[in-house]
Formats: C-alpha cells, sequence, structure tokens
C-alpha cells in the first residue's frame, strides 16, 4: 500500500514545494533534508493541516484530497507528534491517553491503553499532572496519546528536536520498539543521520521542496555520496540478532560467520533484530587473519568496490559473510601497497561499534 502526493504549494517568491510521489506504507519512512528543504510543509499537506489548489493526497484506495474533495485531518486517523508536546496542562497523564482513546469508535480501535502504555514505559506515571513530567516523559505521552486513536499512518516532525542529547538516548529505544511493535506506519521528518540510522527503513532525501529520491536505508549507505554521511563521514549499519552477556561481559552479535562482539552497555534482553553502527574510519582492512592483535572484533569479507580517493582517502566497500556491507576508510596509499581490487578477500578490524537501540 502507497501514499501517493502530488502537488505543488508556494510560500511567497522564495519556497515552492513540487512533489509527486508514492511513499511506500510499511515501517519507518525519513523525511530527510536541510532546514527549509519544506519536510513540514510535506507533512501538513498529508496530514490536511496544509490545503494546496490542485494537490492529490491518496492513502491507499482513500482519497484524501484530489479535485474538490477534501478529508479533514481528524477524519484521515492520523496521529501526529511535533517538537513540542501538545498534551493538555490541566489533565493528567491518564486522561491524556484516553482523550483520544475515548473519541475512536470502539470497532477501530486496535491499540489499547495497557500495550500502549507498556511499549512506551510510562505505566508508572499514569497519575501525575503533564508539568510533573519530563521532557523526555512528555514526548512518550505524546507518541501514546498519538498511538491511541489507533491511527493508520503516524507523522512525527522531529518528535525529539527539542530534548537534550542525554533524553533523546533515553527516548530512541522506545521509539524503535513502537515503530515495530504498533503496526503503523511511520512518517518521520528528521535532520538527524543519527536518528534516520537508528529508525528508518526507507528515506525520501528532500532538496528546495523537491524529493530527491526514496531509497531503502541500506542502498542509501551502500552510495559513496550518501547525505547520511554529513555528520561522521561514511557509516554502515549492520543489521543481527543480539545474544545474551557472555562471562567476560560481552555480548555476541550477527551469525556465526558474522559475529561481532559488542560491549555489554545495555541490560536490554537478548533481540533477534538490532542495528549496530560502524564508523568507515574505524574500520581497518587486513590481507593476513591476524591473530596477536588487541582488536576482537575481525570479519572476513570481500570487497565489492573502492570508491575514488578523496583527499587521499578511500572508502573500500566490503561485504560480509551473512551479506551486508561494511565500509573501511584508509589511505589510497595502502589501497596501492596491499593491491587491493574488487573481489579481493580479507579481514576487516572493527575497532569500535555502537549498538543502535
Ligand atoms: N506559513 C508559511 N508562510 C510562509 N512561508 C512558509 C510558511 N511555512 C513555511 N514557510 C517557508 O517554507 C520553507 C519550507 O519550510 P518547512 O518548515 O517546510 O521546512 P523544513 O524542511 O521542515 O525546515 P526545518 O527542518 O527547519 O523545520 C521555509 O523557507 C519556510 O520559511
Amino acid at each position: 500500500m502507497n501514499l501517493q502526493v502530488q502537488a505543488r504549494l508556494r510560500y511567497g517568491e522564495d519556497f515552492e514545494l513540487n512533489v509527486d510521489h508514492e511513499l511506500p506504507l510499511e515501517g519507518v519512512t525519513g523525511l530527510f533534508g536541510r532546514s527549509g528543504c519544506g519536510k513540514t510543509s510535506l507533512l501538513r499537506l498529508i496530514a490536511g493541516l496544509e490545503r494546496a489548489k490542485g494537490a492529490t493526497v491518496r492513502f491507499g484506495d482513500q482519497c484524501w484530497q484530489q479535485g474538490r474533495a477534501f478529508v479533514p485531518l481528524h477524519k484521515r486517523r492520523i496521529g501526529l507528534v511535533f517538537q513540542e508536546h501538545s498534551l493538555l496542562p490541566h489533565l493528567s497523564v491518564q486522561d491524556n491517553l484516553l482523550y483520544g482513546y475515548k473519541r475512536t469508535p470502539a470497532a477501530l480501535r486496535r491499540l489499547h491503553p495497557p500495550e500502549v502504555t507498556a511499549m512506551l514505559g510510562i505505566d508508572d506515571l499514569l497519575n501525575r499532572r503533564i508539568d510533573q513530567l519530563s521532557g523526555g516523559q512528555r514526548q512518550r505521552v505524546s507518541l501514546g496519546r498519538a498511538l491511541l486513536i489507533s491511527p493508520q499512518l503516524l507523522l512525527l516532525d522531529e518528535p525529539m528536536a527539542a530534548l537534550d542529547t542525554q533524553t533523546k538516548r533515553e527516548i530512541m529505544p522506545f521509539l524503535g520498539r513502537m515503530a515495530a511493535e504498533s503496526g503503523v506506519p511511520i512518517i518521520m521528518v528528521s535532520h538527524s543521520p543519527d536518528e534516520i540510522q537508528r529508525l528508518a527503513d526507507r528515506i525520501a532525501f528532500m532538496q528546495n521542496g523537491r524529493i530527491q529520491c526514496i531509497e531503502t536505508l541500506h542502498q542509501s549507505l551502500a552510495r559513496p555520496d550518501s547525505p547520511l554521511f554529513e555528520d561522521a563521514g561514511a557509516v554502515s549499519v549492520l543489521e543481527g540478532a543480539l545474544g545474551d552477556t557472555e562471562e567476560d561481559g560481552v555480548r555476541p552479535f550477527g551469525p556465526p560467520e558474522a559475529r561481532l562482539w559488542v560491549p555489554n552497555v545495555t541490560q536490554a534482553p537478548a533481540k533477534p533484530n538490532l542495528r549496530l553502527r560502524i564508523l568507515a574510519r574505524d574500520v581497518s582492512l587486513s590481507l593476513v587473519n591476524p591473530q596477536q592483535i588487541s582488536i576482537q572484533n575481525q570479519l572476513l569479507v570481500t570487497i565489492e568496490r573502492i570508491d575514488a580517493p578523496r583527499d587521499n582517502r578511500c572508502v573500500v566497500a566490503c561485504r560480509t559473510e551473512d551479506g551486508q556491507l561494511v565500509l573501511a576508510e584508509i589511505t589510497a596509499r595502502a589501497v596501492r601497497q596491499l593491491g587491493l581490487e574488487t573481489g579481493t578477500r580479507l579481514y576487516a578490524l572493527i575497532k569500535s561499534v555502537a549498538l543502535l537501540e
């Protein structure tokens, strides 16, 4: 099922949103781009908060806008969460959560308070007033309230932008869990590569009011000029199962043929599907199997691509034995001296990994 959006929306002389795309309605789609590129405008158009003349917005086989037809926000059954929470300050957490739930016809309710409060870790807060909550707790309640109208679609406009780094880290696992467990497709505005790498399944890259392309996260990370590399250089995101902590305090990640070890920074139970981020500059390459070396994470890989050098450094894209891509950033001189080329089998030595919970 797809969301079809075709619209032109002009603000004064300087900005025009001009889109004609279909977004798959499955998992998390990130709308990514610089400030002012039109992400929020597109989200408002999808929500029905903005009404562009002549636009078409179709959700699967439902027509939300076309010709004279226009379905208002409250009839689109969309859950909305913005940067700043929009909770009702005079009501308790419980009453805020139930506000939309009670107004949703019983036949349409698919998500219910007990599962949503457990998913977002807010069971203990139900009797508090909104002004007795931290910023992160308020955003979790906002997410809960949006989910409890059993929406067909969740629209998140930088829900973590107003939070400090520590609180963002605290809320990220809840957002991830919500995306995986609620079954509701999510469109999330973000200008943070970090958030996109953690949460998105696909990304619509926006620039100057247009969608440049829509790619899966892995397609985007496989191209050398990915906009997701702006912050920290080239990055790989591996997906795999996280095992239980072993005696010496590390946890296995991924299948035996592509096994990595991660420090036990989390008390999280073993999980079948988690993401791990590796910065390309933290990966070295070796033609021999290094035995006496302190780096524990060594993967047998095959070179798939060597990018043209930039500032005398090359990104080498390597395929792991379980079919994922690990990027290594090494000097052009090392590429030459080791005689590296497409198809070379060698070892990727990974100095540091970060779990994206
Ligand atoms: N109601 C409005 N009237 C006039 N101009 C507007 C209006 N809303 C947005 N704009 C302009 O349209 C452009 C796109 O804004 P929009 O908020 O969609 O961008 P954005 O990508 O979401 O930015 P940010 O990441 O900073 O939130 C900006 O130049 C903005 O100033």
